[in-house]
């Protein structure tokens, strides 16, 4: 019998690197520069119990917590009082320049504050996590909330089923190039974070682009990402409707895992990926028996699926029953005696119902006479941050206005029905509320996961506690919430009628029904330790799984870093497919003719003597010449997949395909036009050499039925002639096999950049490195394509071996193989963009047409979220240094 040593060292833990939205930290700065003031924020309760937990219980994961400071403001002593007040955000004079010092001092403040919560809230007798593990995000550039707003007043809405009216495009551009901004910060953070074999957990919608930014940034294909999304995912039909949609699921499938809140919502992100990222997905079930889908896109997959989120159940109860609430409690009761008492508490947003639970309350009022002067409805409703907007104050005085009218219709001097309170109330209030309440009454119009309503019924679990009984809850549809609260009372708040009868219900239950209500409603109660562990240890196991699985995904392409290369190269080749890349496919292919920004931006990529541009395409040479050589004879066109070349600033083409026998052409028309004949719609496109049978204006299924067919029926005999079919896009083509995008693409890499071609001549693979392209950007749709990107691959590989010492400053030789479009194909490009316009965004970007941050990438940023040297960079640190003296300055006395 063999004896195993026993393993004595310390097991090492699971590092997570978990992203949010911001540090559960207010950071206000005093007057010092120095003096760093730092309490807990509100709001994200469940989240940031979930940080907690892992921060301080779990000895099996080492969290790292990389999240945006929250904008920073400053403090100011009142002269009179000598007491702290916060001065207004946002003073043009007082713009927050903090010193590499004064960032350091506040990361290690951060540090320090999370190392005593640890000392104060953990059992002693643990091991210590690792305490310097907060990772601030600097964005401190004047007007800190303007990293918001994409997300707050354009996702968040969209998410929530509201559309707003299409806002002036500036605008809404400078919101998106921050956003971008704010996405690329975190990535990188986490750069300077990361270490292989770490577990990436981002959450929620502020950070959508960060899981592809990551896997451009780390190429790596082993990286391990999840993506938590907190808030609800709306339908496709909302979703469409966002400017950016398709960057924003580009963003999001980097992802190895997207979760949401319930199965609705990722049915709902299911569906947007098939719509607009001609995504595929496998559905099936999980251990849960709750739906997952395998969505396949870009060459890779994803898994999607739900799990609701929880709370600290035992924090909740441990800080819910103490003698200082149960005396808060019986003063409540004392203040309604004999009264039922029905508690909300709500966000004042248009989505939390504010407006349609006072309609109800109104109505039950109405209905039920004997109930008036019987039950009080405490409502405390806590403003949002954006208390100033139109549709707020809108909301404020809808709200008023109908408290004011339910308790001048069912109130007297002695009574008011409705008690409104517009205010953040504290903690302890908060949880002697859910003590006293009969009945919680949450009629949300949309929410991902209302944890008042899991609070609420974690308080009441106790019924046997003093002054808490296990009283109903009666719960919006609407409400993420009620997928999980199965034994709620579920209502519609839109139907005040149904909403005030069943208020009537649940008052009258009797103490045993409600007791049986209640305990059905507490096993229902996820937990906060449960939901955290079961999203790692998933996600963990799919890493392992997806370890042996072939289809990983091709990042999206890292313009910022291809910008670069492009800008330090000479002698640059640029091969593009032309359907599909360069314009977008349409129904008919004599409309797919180039729009005029593409002209524009090949004008100006052929105007740099350093470049040469080819079109590579499956058309025929007299779409080409008609639409593209013709207007801009500097291009390189070769037609009908290689068939036929034109050497760039040339008139001739050269048919590559001369001395090949083409009897088989009456063949293949023959069998097409059968097809024509049963299929309405289809027809064939005759080239001088390649024969294309179209279905694209075919009922679908029947095109796609008799292209198989045919298919079938062509290769039964196209051996004979050495022949290749082809399944295009609603196409099927038929050229010689010996012709494809492949050979051309060989033939221009390795050749003397910028000398004329000899088509006649064979390939020379011995020619000196620095005399053949330094940059190649290659872009195609279709899987005629992947020849030349398998070509490129391989004559990466070749110089590899040749060259080993000549690479570019980023380890490579600047070839870069892009595919077009998202649909699920397998494919050898090293990475993608999403749509022609995405391409024409990126060759913008070269001319210098475009901005960096249209779309995102791995920029470096300084501290106020400038592009690291950039001019404004520069322009910024100079503004800080006269800040500093004009401040040291006005403490001396001293004029500047
Ligand atoms: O190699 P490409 O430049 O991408 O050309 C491939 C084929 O593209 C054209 O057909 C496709 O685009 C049409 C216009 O959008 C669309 O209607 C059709 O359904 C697609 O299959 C072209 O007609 C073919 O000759 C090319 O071979
Ligand atoms: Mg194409």
């Amino acid at each position: 019998m063999t004896t195993t040593a026993q393993d004595n060292s310390p097991k090492k833990r699971q590092r997570i690197i978990n992203c949010v939205t911001q540090l559960p930290y207010k950071i206000q700065l005093g007057e010092s520069n120095d003096d760093w003031k730092i309490s807990a924020t509100t709001g994200n309760s469940a989240l940031y119990s979930s940080l907690e937990y892992l921060q301080f219980d779990s000895t099996e994961y080492e969290q790292h917590v990389v999240g945006w400071t929250g904008e920073i403001t400053r403090t100011e002593r009142n002269l009179f009082t000598r007491e702290a007040k916060e001065k207004p955000q946002d003073l043009d004079d007082d713009p927050l320049y903090l010193t590499k010092e004064q960032i350091n001092g506040l990361t290690t403040t951060l540090q320090d504050h999370m190392k005593s919560d640890k000392e104060a809230k953990t059992d002693t007798t643990q091991t210590a996590p690792v305490t310097n593990n907060v990772h601030p995000v600097w964005l401190l550039r004047k007007n800190q909330s303007r990293w918001r707003n994409y997300a707050e007043k354009v996702i968040w809405p969209t998410f929530h089923y509201i559309l707003n009216p299409s806002n002036e495009g500036e605008q809404e551009k400078n919101w998106w190039y921050d956003y971008v901004k704010f996405n690329e910060a975190y990535a990188q953070k986490i750069g300077e974070v990361y270490r292989k074999g770490d577990i990436i957990w981002i959450h929620d919608y502020y950070l959508l682009l960060l899981p592809q930014l990551l896997r451009m940034k780390f190429n790596d294909e082993s990286i391990i990402i999840g993506y938590f999304h907190h808030a609800p995912w709306p339908s496709n039909e909302y979703f469409r409707c966002l400017p950016r949609r398709k960057q924003i699921l580009d963003g999001l499938v980097g992802a190895n895992r997207i979760c949401f809140q319930n199965e609705s919502f990722s049915r709902h992100f299911v569906s947007s990926c098939k719509r607009l990222l001609d995504a595929t997905a496998k559905k099936s079930k999980n251990s849960s028996n709750s739906d997952q889908y395998q969505v396949s896109v870009y060459g890779g997959d994803v898994l999607v699926d739900s799990l609701p989120i929880g709370v600290n159940t035992t924090q909740i109860l441990k800080d819910a029953f103490t003698k200082d609430i149960d005396s808060k409690v019986l003063s409540i009761k004392q203040a309604y005696q004999n009264k039922k008492i029905i508690i909300g508490r709500d966000r004042l947003d248009s989505v939390r119902g504010v407006v349609q639970k006072l309609r109800a309350f109104e109505t039950f009022l109405a209905m039920y006479p004997e109930w008036r002067d019987q039950v009080v409805l405490i409502q405390v409703s806590s403003p949002t941050a954006n208390r100033n907007s139109p549709q707020t104050i809108r909301l404020e005085q809808q709200v008023n206005e109908l408290v004011n009218s339910i308790n001048s219709e069912y109130g007297n001097l002695n009574f008011s029905p409705v008690q409104h309170y517009y205010m953040r109330i504290p903690k302890d209030v908060y949880l002697s509320l859910l003590r006293v309440a009969d009945l919680c009454l949450i009629t949300s119009v949309r929410d991902g996961m209302n944890t008042t309503a899991l609070e609420y019924v974690t308080v009441k679990s106790h019924m046997s506690n003093f002054l808490c009984y296990g009283n109903p809850l009666i719960l919006s549809e609407f409400s993420g919430s009620s997928n999980v609260l199965k034994d709620a009372i579920v209502v519609n708040p839109w139907d005040s009628v149904a909403v005030a009868k069943s208020i009537n219900m649940a008052l009258k239950l009797d103490k045993e029904e409600k007791s049986n209500l209640e305990s059905k409603l507490w096993k229902e109660v996820p937990t906060i330790q449960d939901w955290t562990n079961k999203f790692l240890s998933s996600l963990k196991e799919q890493a392992s799984s997806d370890d042996d699985m072939e289809r990983k995904m091709t990042p999206a392409l890292n313009r910022p870093v291809l910008l670069e290369n492009y800008k330090q190269a000479k002698r640059r080749l640029f091969l593009f497919d032309y359907d599909g890349t360069l314009t977008p496919i349409v129904k008919d292919p004599a409309a797919a003719i180039p729009s005029a920004r593409l002209y524009t931006i090949l004008q100006k990529l052929c105007a740099d003597p350093h470049n040469q541009i080819w079109i590579i395409s499956g058309r025929d040479q007299k779409f080409l010449n008609k639409w593209l050589g013709g207007k801009l004879p500097q291009l390189g066109l070769s037609a009908e997949h290689g068939c036929f070349m034109k050497d760039v600033s040339c008139q001739d083409w050269v048919n590559l395909t001369e001395k090949v026998d083409m009897s088989w052409q009456v063949r293949v028309n023959e069998v097409m036009e059968e097809f024509t004949t049963r299929t309405p719609g289809s027809f064939i496109e005759r080239k001088k050499v390649a024969l294309t049978w179209h279905y694209r204006r075919t009922v679908p299924e029947l095109g796609e039925f008799h292209a198989k067919e045919l298919k079938e029926k062509l290769l039964s005999f196209t051996d004979d002639f050495d022949l290749e079919v082809m399944d295009g896009k609603a196409n099927i083509e038929v050229r010689p096999r010996f012709v494809n995008k492949g050979e051309i693409v060989k033939r221009l890499v390795w050749h003397q950049h910028g000398k004329p071609q000899d088509m006649l001549k064979g390939i020379s693979e011995k020619l000196p490195k620095d005399e053949m392209p330094d940059f190649v950007l290659c872009l195609g749709d279709d899987f005629t394509d992947e020849d030349m990107f398998r070509q490129l691959n391989t004559i990466e590989t070749c110089w590899k071996e040749k060259y080993p010492d000549q690479k570019n400053q980023w380890g490579n030789y600047g070839f870069y193989p892009v595919t077009v479009g998202s649909a699920s194909k397998k494919t050898v490009a090293k990475a993608h963009l999403t749509d022609p316009q995405q391409v024409l965004e990126t060759l913008g970007l070269l001319v210098g047409d475009v901005s960096l941050f249209q779309s995102a990438g791995t920029v470096d940023l300084d501290s106020r979220g400038h592009v690291k040297n950039s001019e404004s960079s520069l322009k910024s640190k100079l503004a800080s240094k006269a800040y500093v003296m004009k401040r040291s300055a006005s403490y001396t006395g001293a004029k500047v």
